[in-house]
């Protein structure tokens, strides 16, 4: 496993005296892996994020991003880190969507030329090349993060950091915006740390979850892992996505369940355990 972050027992404290205590469980991510972060409201996710993108100084504790201390080799790290922010419209600062696009690339001093090609190609993939001339107020909100995205990946960052991507979503946004992602990881084998409170898409994106409770980090694994246990996840103020609570409540009454990855999944863990009642029935 190739580890490419790394933070042990994190403290944090605000200039107003709040104080943040992420401790409990390395937070370590692997090169290529997906891992979302579970939290309940001010539990410390973003202020997770503000660390290992360095714009926080720790005041106890250990950050290593890609082998680096995120806040001593800032510039080193920024080109290896894409971020869409909780509130896009803070990182949206171009004239023109296209202009948005390619102001890293440009910033970097890359020729015009080649940023012209590296938007446009990143634009198509994405579907927003329609948009490129538009100025970006006028975008509707599932545009804004879709534009975010593209700028956040034209520079084929190593590791994306997405605090809440799903926010303010549509639900055929939200299934798109996964399947982008997860298509995203596929092809660039991006490392994807990921923050929401969408805990129905979980399932869908994460290879790894972390649940943060508190300020500790109280669970880690894969789906299953932190599903199956949920009693940390009701502890941290979460809900259980819907098909996993019914699949638990079927488990608790004898049924040989598991937490099913999604609705596919679901009928199919369902249409055996009919299948085998059936058979049963007609033993008798
Ligand atoms: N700039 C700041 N100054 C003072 N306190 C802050 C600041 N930023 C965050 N905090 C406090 O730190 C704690 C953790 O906040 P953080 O934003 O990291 O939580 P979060 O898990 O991202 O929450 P949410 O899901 O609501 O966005 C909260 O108590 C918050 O009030």
């Amino acid at each position: 496993m190739n580890k490419v972050v790394h933070v042990n027992c994190l403290k944090h404290v605000y200039p107003d005296q709040t104080e943040v205590d992420l401790c409990g469980l390395d937070f370590v991510v692997n090169k290529g892996e997906k891992v979302v972060i579970l939290a309940s409201n001010g539990a410390g996710k973003t202020t997770l994020l503000n660390h290992i993108l360095g714009f926080l100084t720790p005041l106890e504790g250990t950050v290593e991003v890609l082998g680096m201390s995120p806040k001593k080799d800032f510039e080193k790290l920024r080109k290896k880190l894409g971020v869409v922010f909780q509130n896009v419209d803070e990182q949206i600062i171009g004239p023109r969507v296209y202009d948005d696009i390619g102001f890293t690339p440009k910033n970097n001093g890359i020729k015009k030329d080649q940023v012209d090609h590296m938007v446009k190609e990143i634009s198509r993939d994405f579907g927003i090349d329609p948009l490129l001339n538009k100025i970006p107020h006028y975008l509707s909100g599932g545009q804004k993060k879709k534009v975010a995205l593209a700028g956040a990946m034209v520079m084929n960052p190593e590791i994306l950091i997405l605090d809440e991507p799903f926010e303010s979503l549509d639900p055929k946004s939200k299934t798109e915006m996964v399947k982008h992602l997860n298509h995203i990881n596929k092809e660039h084998d991006t490392t994807m740390i990921i923050t929401t409170h969408d805990i129905n898409l979980v399932p869908e994106i994460a290879d790894v979850i972390y649940v943060i409770d508190r300020g500790h980090v109280v669970a880690k694994g894969d789906y299953q892992e932190v599903f199956n246990n949920y009693e940390a996840i009701i502890k941290a103020d979460l809900e259980v996505p819907i098909l996993t609570e019914l699949f638990l409540k079927l488990k608790s009454r004898g049924y040989d369940m598991k937490s099913p990855q999604n609705v596919g999944d679901a009928e199919k863990q369902l249409l055996m355990m009919f299948k085998e009642l059936e058979e049963k029935q007609g033993d008798k």
